[in-house]
């Protein structure tokens, strides 16, 4: 039985299931445990948040493919220095965070420079939402993994 005000739903990218505030419209993955709030109160973050990412898959990734290699046979090790490399290199402005993913991303937003566009919550998969709309604007993330591999973020709005 969930609190007043709450309803749960599936994502339609991920089959996962998450709540429905029915006032305010947003949605969360974590089972609520408290009714609903009637009003998005100030501070709860932004309600979209626009991302580059650069996306390191390993053999552990929930589709170890892609643009790059058809077959990803790196271990999880080996992708999370590789990022601490592109990292390094982005924090020295040795390169720029576009350059570094449009060559290095596994994800097919490489081709936009790692740009995924505007999302709001219940679209990415948890880890990667926290660490999206935790950072300020034009921030770099530090190394989030989540079932597609290990990434860098860097927030652009
Ligand atoms: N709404 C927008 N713009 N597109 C839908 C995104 C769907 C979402 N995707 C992700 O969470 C991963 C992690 C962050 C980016 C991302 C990209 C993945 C990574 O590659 P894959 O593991 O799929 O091979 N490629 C596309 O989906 C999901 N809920 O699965």
């Amino acid at each position: 039985q969930l609190p007043e005000g709450w309803e749960k739903r599936t994502s339609r990218s991920t089959g996962m299931s998450y709540f429905l505030n029915v006032h305010t419209k947003e949605s969360q993955w974590d089972t609520p445990t408290e009714p609903a709030k009637k009003s998005a109160a100030a501070g709860d973050g932004p309600d979209e948040v626009q991302c580059l990412h650069l996306l390191v898959k390993h053999k552990g990734s929930r589709r170890p493919s892609s643009w790059r290699e058809d077959n990803i046979t790196r271990t999880k090790e080996e992708a999370n220095m590789l990022l601490e490399v592109y990292r390094t290199k982005i924090n020295n402005n040795e390169a720029t965070f576009e350059e570094l993913a449009r060559s290095y991303s596994d994800c097919s937003s490489a081709k936009r420079g790692g740009d995924l566009g505007r999302f709001g919550r219940g679209q990415m998969q948890p880890p990667f939402e926290k660490a999206a709309f935790g950072l300020n604007v034009g921030e770099l993330s530090g190394i989030v993994d989540t079932d597609s591999g290990l990434h860098i973020i860097l927030r652009k709005s």
